[in-house]
């Protein structure tokens, strides 16, 4: 049988007992535990209305609440692992966006039960992650794509990507699949790991508040268009890099709202993959249809 959302959940936070969900609740465990919030503003390329129609980008300053994370439920977890996650609010004054990605182009899995199983073998050491290596050719792809990722040491420094695919509506009515893609202005900035082994256990969300005191972080966002031979549904499977890419608008984190109730609440609240303007819709993507009542089911959990 499928497996259900609250499993799911179980599985991710690794409380899988029945009480899990009461057990969950006591000790309020969640996903990116290690995070903070941030704000900014989102500029919309005049030209993305040319291509879609998507009335949400015809408003020129959008307000962005975000939030860089890492992975796991640790809140203390040490920042110098490789992976990073931007998750971003744009509220505009009709509708909104949400964004929640990763610097990983790929997934580990493509569907429910190879994702409750990463969950609960990586949950078991070295030897979990051997069977995976083993028996789950999507996951030791992503093992293998995860050791290529560069160091860094801030969260600007980085790519990020939606993973699932998304519906677009053209300016002439067509559907057309895309992903979203998150280019940093001034390219990926690698460290040594003698770089990283100088660096405290914990120094990301200081490095980004300090540096946007000054310097904005900045962000060109793409639509990576798919082609018709494209696997949409499956976040297993990166597109060529030569598919076509449309400028979508830019992203800037400045810390302009750190101040509102809003950003200073937001750890409080969820980002919602499935949270979308006119104009976009979701892929049939079992992964991304299951992200919304499971960061809901986790919200539960921890209030
Ligand atoms: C079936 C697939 C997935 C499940 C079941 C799942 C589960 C979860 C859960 C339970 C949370 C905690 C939510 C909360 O309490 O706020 C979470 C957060 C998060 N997930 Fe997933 N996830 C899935 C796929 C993905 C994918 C594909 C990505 C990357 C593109 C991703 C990126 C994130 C990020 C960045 C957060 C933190 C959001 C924040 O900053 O509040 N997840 N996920």
């Amino acid at each position: 049988a499928q497996k259900t959302i609250s499993e799911l959940v179980d599985a991710v936070n690794g409380t899988p007992d029945e009480l899990s969900r009461d057990a969950g609740k006591k000790v309020k465990l969640r996903n990116h535990a290690n995070g903070f919030c941030t704000s900014g503003v989102f500029k919309p390329n005049p030209q993305a209305t040319d291509a879609f129609a998507i009335p949400f980008f015809t408003q020129a300053n959008i307000d962005i609440i975000a939030r860089f994370s890492l992975g796991g439920i640790n809140p203390l977890s040490s920042d110098k692992t490789t992976g990073r996650f931007m998750s971003l609010k744009l509220n505009g004054d009709n509708e909104s966006l949400h964004f929640v990605t990763s610097n990983a182009e790929v997934f580990f899995a493509s569907n429910l039960d190879d994702f409750f199983t990463f969950q609960t073998k990586i949950k078991q050491g070295n030897e979990g992650k051997q069977w995976l290596i083993d028996n789950k050719p999507d996951t030791k792809a992503f093992f293998d794509y995860v050791k290529k990722l560069p160091s860094t040491i801030s969260y600007a420094d980085n790519r990020y990507f939606g993973v699932n695919s998304f519906i677009f509506t053209s300016k002439n009515g067509e559907s057309v699949a895309g992903r979203w893609i998150f280019e940093p202005v001034n390219g990926v900035r690698a460290v040594s790991a003698n770089e990283l082994a100088q660096k405290p256990d914990h120094f990301l969300q200081q490095e980004l508040t300090e540096r946007i005191a000054s310097t904005p972080a900045t962000w060109d966002l793409f639509v990576q268009l798919a082609e018709e031979q494209d696997k949409v549904n499956d976040p297993t499977i990166v597109w060529p890099t030569s598919r076509k890419r449309l400028l979508i608008g830019q992203v800037i984190i400045n810390g302009q709202h750190d101040d509102s109730k809003a950003t200073l609440e937001c750890d409080k609240g969820i980002f919602n993959p499935l949270q979308l303007p006119k104009g976009i819709s979701p892929s049939a993507d079992p992964i991304l249809n299951a992200r919304s009542a499971a960061y809901i089911e986790s919200f539960i959990r921890r209030n």
